[in-house]
């Protein structure tokens, strides 16, 4: 459905450059659902901004991302903004955006930013047809944003993002405020939608809702991809230091955190990004490891 290679991100900004997504290469299947976790400005959004081509002016962007459509492909970091808006956006790929509260218009009703939507995508259906699905009240789509509660906000936004019927989902940290029965009913759905065809991109730093829902996982450690592989392996025997370090700082496992801090995007030391927390480092990680046999370690 989408297959990235090289995919990389630099903005610049006053004097420096920020390396916000270096070299990612991956693949999401139909039918599969692939988290992507790392900690917080690792790179996670930007890589899921690139891809709908949603980056400001001051960022650039190299390698492909060819996406499936209908019968043909579409290279969605050459396409053209108006190829992005025909048939990419809310056609092809689905974004479940962040906050879903705050993502939505606050002055008009659900119903209202669900209609058009649907209007704009040449959908058939209705609003109320579609909030049934997500478990939502005729009377809820009548209600603003500001009347929602946080787990209502989402199914409105999921419906949103399903109103034209995407074959891929890009769903970004879509669990943000929410307690963990409403993140777990959120996988659940992320899941049903999987089931039934679709590819899912999953971001989120939250291991436990990716481990509920994705069948791969990559990890993401300043701006590139560490591990990749699938779920079971990589949560269950982490091979990279840092995949292995974000598995041991859950409270349900070790509860240790990973000591130091990321390096600054814009100041990334040579060689291996993480060596310097890493207590496995050795003379090869001067290196930057390429990321062979899903694992970019030398010491893995
Ligand atoms: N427009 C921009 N100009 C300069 N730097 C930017 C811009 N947008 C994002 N960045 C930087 O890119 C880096 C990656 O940000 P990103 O939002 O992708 O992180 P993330 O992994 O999604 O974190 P979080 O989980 O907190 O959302 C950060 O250092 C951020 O400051």
């Amino acid at each position: 459905m989408l297959d990235v290679k090289g995919l990389s991100v630099a903005f610049d900004v006053p004097g420096a450059v920020v390396r916000a997504v270096t070299d990612a290469s991956f693949q999401v299947r139909p039918g599969r659902c692939l988290a992507l976790v790392g900690e917080s400005g690792c790179g996670k959004s930007v890589l899921a901004h690139a891809l709908l081509g949603l980056l400001p002016g001051n960022a650039s962007v190299s390698g492909s991302a060819v996406l499936t459509v209908g019968e043909g492909s579409l290279d969605l970091l050459a396409a053209s903004q108006k190829e992005l808006a025909r048939r990419v956006r809310g056609r092809a790929v689905g974004l479940i955006p962040q906050s879903p509260a705050t993502h939505l218009t606050p002055v008009r009703t659900a119903r209202a930013q669900l209609a058009e939507a649907l209007r704009e995508l040449g959908s058939r259906s209705g609003p109320d047809e579609l909030a049934e699905r997500f478990g939502l009240a005729s009377g809820d789509l009548d209600r603003y944003p500001h009347q929602l509660s946080g787990g209502m906000a989402q199914r409105v936004a999921n419906a949103i993002a399903l109103a034209g019927d995407p074959g891929l989902l890009i769903a970004d940290e879509p669990t943000t405020g929410l307690d963990r029965p409403l993140v777990e009913r959120a996988m659940d759905v992320l899941r049903e939608l999987c089931d039934e065809g679709r590819a899912v991109l999953l971001i989120t730093h939250d291991l436990r809702a990716a481990e509920r829902v994705a069948d791969d996982i990559a990890v993401m450690y300043a701006s590139r991809l560490v591990e990749l592989g699938p779920a079971a392996e990589v949560l269950g025997r982490p091979r990279h230091p840092y995949a292995a370090g974000l598995v041991d700082a859950q409270p349900d496992r070790a509860f240790v955190p990973v000591p130091g801090l990321p390096p600054e995007l814009t100041n990334l030391p040579e060689g291996c990004a993480f060596a310097p927390r890493c207590g496995r480092v050795a003379d090869a990680c001067r290196a930057v490891p390429p990321l062979v046999d899903g694992v970019a370690c030398w010491r893995a």
